[in-house]
């Protein structure tokens, strides 16, 4: 899933089979697993509202940018998406690799624990943003907690936004640029975040109402990283757009093609295997 990265190199999760463990991996899990418990049990201790700062990576990124769909391939199961606003909550994913076969997947919201499976998993967070922030197209800053326990997915805990639109539709709030704004940057201003700006290859970046928020708190971009979609869109130029990084991205740039409808996971890592071969040659003919 890095096909390009002018960052620091980042363990390559999917490749990383958990029952042949590489050392990298295994320390990882023996060394940061206890470290992300403890910051996920505080942040249930709702220590944040006290003004103490946890580490967090926070996704932001446009609306449709495929925010959404870069975290469905990092857990393995399917979440809501679609054209218009979909997150309209924080979604805070904690996911987890756990050596039984079986999957654990259950949500938490509003003091209740919610079990359900993969293959429901994006229905219940459809459910359960209803019952936070109504069934119309109005956002909440009241956070819904996915916890995924599953093989062979990576050890993280991301915190998902809903995407940055200008103009409110239908059925929206005159205010919903100024709310959506107002959650992102309550998540990203402290200096303990790392921004992960999800990007689309077929826009200008300097244009992206992300870039512009995320610049106002990281000004030199070291806390910024950029996950570059629908790659298979606009994949002309597409390296030289990265490598001129003309949006200061200090972390560095992954470019990805996300899974596109009802496309399997594994399809989709074939066919984006398949883009950035293709790329690459092209690269060097
Ligand atoms: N062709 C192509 N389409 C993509 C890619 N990534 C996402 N999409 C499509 O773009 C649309 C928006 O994707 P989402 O993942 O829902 O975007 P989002 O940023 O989470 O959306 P909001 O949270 O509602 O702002 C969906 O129709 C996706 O299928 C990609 O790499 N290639």
């Amino acid at each position: 899933m890095a096909p390009i990265s002018n960052g620091p190199d980042l363990v390559e999760y999917e490749d990383a089979n958990m029952e042949n463990q590489v050392p990298l991996v295994s320390s990882y899990n023996d060394h940061i697993r206890p470290l992300l418990d403890a910051v996920d049990k505080l942040r249930h201790l709702k220590v944040m509202n006290e003004g103490i700062q946890l580490p967090t990576i926070v996704v932001v990124g446009d609306q449709s940018s495929g925010k959404s769909s870069v975290l469905e391939s990092l857990a393995g199961i399917n979440l809501p998406r679609g054209q218009g606003i979909c997150t309209r909550v924080p979604l805070v994913m904690r996911l987890q690799h756990q050596p039984t076969p079986t999957p654990e997947v259950f949500l938490e919201f509003n003091g209740k624990t919610v079990y359900t499976d993969e293959a429901r998993a994006a229905d219940a967070i459809s459910l359960a943003t209803d019952e936070i922030a109504g069934d119309g197209k109005g956002i909440s800053n009241t956070p819904l907690t996915l916890v995924v326990k599953k093989k062979g997915i990576p050890d993280l805990t991301m915190i998902d936004l809903p995407g940055i639109t200008r103009v409110p539709v239908h059925g929206q709030p005159e205010d919903i640029y100024e709310q959506i704004t107002g959650i992102i940057t309550e998540y990203i201003r402290p200096e303990e975040s790392i921004i992960l700006n999800v990007l689309s290859a077929t826009v200008d970046f300097p244009t992206c109402e992300s870039i512009r928020m995320s610049r106002q708190v990281d000004k030199t971009g070291e806390r910024t990283l950029a996950v570059v979609t629908k790659s298979d869109k606009a994949p002309e130029g597409l390296l030289e757009k990265v490598a001129a990084d003309d949006v200061n991205i200090g972390l560095g740039y992954v470019c990805v093609k996300n899974r596109i409808g009802d496309e399997s996971f594994e399809d989709a890592r074939k066919e984006e295997a398949q883009l950035f071969k293709k790329s690459s040659t092209s690269l060097q003919d």
